[in-house]
């Protein structure tokens, strides 16, 4: 099979480097009348080819994290390094994927929305745009569809032409927003063994949120784990022996029901305990 040229592998850290680090990690954000404190004083290392998930309960900051890294909110305190250097604003080395559905404009086709950003963000030419498009478009299981547009598509293949978009960019990170919550339980399970396929093949750096565990141990290969209000790092587990066939087993069980123990029911402990 013919794999592409890939500028990722081309521009690698040194392999004793992590790819990107979190370091003392505090965001806010400045609400009318108040100041919100998102996350306080996060560290973490990803290497590369790491699938790193951010796993907490809703409105720990996982996405301001992921905001943060992609560059859109800088650090109140900390800093955060790609390749050793300190990110300034947003880049194309970091593309992100959302939840949402309608992040593809809907009057360009499957094709033009994979090859726009690659002209936008300047330096390929349309040929090599459209070649790079229609190979990562192939990649996501679209090739029938490039030329349809999205309000034709399902809502799991608008997700597969938003992966094939970023995967397109061949960013140093692919930042990924809980991509398949809004999805019914088959497609997302489908959407994880195709996103895990493709990891395979290509073998990008993903950061990854979430709020299920599940989710978190069939994807992930290392999970940090936050506690709430502010997102604070609680623990930090490997779970590259979990996969998609794991998913009924006692083991598995167990590693969810401690991480369910280490995001809940410790939480609630340290909270009580500082409350006295
Ligand atoms: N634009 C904003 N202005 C003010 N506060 C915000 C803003 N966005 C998020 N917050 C607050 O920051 C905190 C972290 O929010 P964030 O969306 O990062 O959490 P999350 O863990 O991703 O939650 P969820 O899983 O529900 O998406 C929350 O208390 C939230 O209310």
């Amino acid at each position: 099979m013919d794999v592409m040229p890939s500028p990722l592998r081309e521009n690698s850290a040194p392999p004793f480097l992590p790819l990107l680090v979190v370091e003392g990690v505090t965001l806010e954000y400045h609400a009318p009348g108040r100041l919100v404190r998102a996350t306080q004083n996060v560290s973490f290392d990803v290497w590369e080819g790491d699938r790193f998930m951010l796993l907490g309960a809703s409105g720990c900051g996982k996405s301001t994290l992921l905001k943060a890294v992609g560059g859109f909110i800088p650090p109140r305190e900390g800093r955060i390094l790609l390749d050793g250097q300190p990110i300034h604003g947003p880049g194309p080395d970091r593309v992100v994927v959302f939840q949402e559905f309608d992040q593809l404009p809907p009057w360009k086709t499957v094709r033009q929305n994979v090859a726009f950003p690659l002209r936008a963000s300047g330096g390929v030419s349309s040929s090599e745009a459209k070649e790079r498009a229609d190979y990562y478009i192939e990649k996501v299981g679209l090739a029938r569809f490039a030329d349809a547009y999205p309000n034709t598509l399902s809502g799991g293949m608008k997700q597969r032409v938003a992966i094939a978009r970023a995967l397109a960019m061949e960013p140093r990170v692919l930042l990924m927003d809980e991509p398949f919550a809004a999805l019914d339980a088959l497609t997302r399970r489908k959407m994880q063994e195709e996103l895990l396929a493709l990891w395979e093949e290509v073998r990008f750096t993903l950061l990854f949120v979430t709020h299920s565990i599940e989710e978190a141990l069939v994807v992930g290969n290392r999970i940090a784990l936050l506690s709430p209000h502010p997102g604070r790092m609680r623990a930090e587990i490997n779970s590259h022996e979990w996969d998609l066939k794991s998913g009924g087993s006692p083991q598995f069980q167990a590693a969810a029901n401690r991480i369910h123990r280490l995001l809940f029911e410790e939480a609630e402990a340290t909270n009580g305990a500082g409350d006295e």
